[in-house]
């Protein structure tokens, strides 16, 4: 898991991980009895305290934490390196590190985007069935914002779009070339954390845009970390689905289909 250690899946995932642990490791053979999850992020303070938490819950042999900067090839390649080596295996990537500031929008694009495909890439070395992996499922964090326009955040909605085709391509060219490894996002709405912080001063050279994303917030609401975490644990476990797009709403979750122009 990719940017664990605060928002939207913080403590939360790794409860609910264990919580669906029987599902997801019916999904591979090699498994073994129990799941174990390896928490990746570049911020170290925050990881220090919540791995102190989570070990005392599940206990040191099931946890790891790596600090690693999605934006740093190596550090991404030797924490993957360093999962297979404690953990024997890779199944199931979360890539959820991003970050919302128009004003260093090369940064951004960098994190959000170019993050994301270098991890995937990366991450396919070891999981791709034609070079000897068990297969396995990726599920990118995207948001609303992959599907239509954040109008103050031109930059983050790029990004996001370029989540969402990516994913979708990639689902599939794994099929196609026969990797055995799904690849999902998920799209969800506003969700109180640290990135929903501060507005104005991320929106950059669009803050005088600021009502009109409130109007937004107001319109789709605020939707709970849990029911974030409930649609990436169905975008694992569920497989029939492979290049779904699933945006979480406050009210309810939908696959949002890819349109078709050769149709
Ligand atoms: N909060 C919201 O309303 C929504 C957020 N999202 C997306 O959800 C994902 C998580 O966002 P939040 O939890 O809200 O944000 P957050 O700021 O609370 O957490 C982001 C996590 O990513 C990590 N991170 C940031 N840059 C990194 C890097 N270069 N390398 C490694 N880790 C890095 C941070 O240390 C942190 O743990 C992001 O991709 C965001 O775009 C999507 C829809 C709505
Ligand atoms: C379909 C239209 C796009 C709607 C996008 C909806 C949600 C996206 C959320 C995110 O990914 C980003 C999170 C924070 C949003 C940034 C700005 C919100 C401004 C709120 C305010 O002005 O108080």
């Amino acid at each position: 898991m990719i940017g664990a250690f605060v928002g939207i899946f913080e403590a939360q995932f790794s409860q609910c991980f264990w919580a669906h642990e029987e599902a997801a490791l019916g999904l591979w053979t090699d498994c073994g009895s129990s799941l174990q999850v390896a928490l990746l992020d570049m911020n170290k303070t925050e990881a220090e305290s919540l791995m102190q938490t989570l070990t005392k819950q599940y206990g040191q042999e099931r946890l790891l934490f790596l600090h690693c900067d999605v934006e740093q090839e190596e550090q991404v390649k030797a924490a993957f390196q360093k999962t297979m080596d404690t953990f024997g295996g890779i199944h199931i990537l979360c890539n959820n590190a991003g970050i919302l500031n128009e004003s260093t929008w090369e940064k951004m694009i960098s994190v959000n985007l170019v993050g994301v495909i270098r991890a995937t890439y990366l991450v396919l070395e070891h999981m791709n069935k034609l070079k000897g992996g068990q297969g396995g499922v990726i599920v990118n964090t995207a948001s609303l914002a992959g599907i239509g326009p954040l109008v103050s955040c031109p930059v983050y909605t790029a990004s996001k779009h370029g989540v969402v085709g990516f994913t979708r391509a990639m689902s599939a060219a794994s099929a196609l070339s026969g990797y055995g490894v799904r690849v999902n996002c998920l799209c969800p709405g506003f969700v109180q954390t640290g990135l929903f912080s501060n507005i104005p001063a991320r929106l950059g050279p669009f803050s005088h845009l600021k009502d009109g994303t409130q109007l937004l917030v107001e319109k789709f609401g605020i939707v709970n970390m849990s029911q974030v975490v409930e649609a990436f644990f169905e975008l694992v476990t569920d497989e029939t689905k492979d290049g779904a797009a699933l945006l979480v709403f406050q009210q309810e979750r939908k696959y949002m289909p890819a349109v078709s122009v050769t149709d």
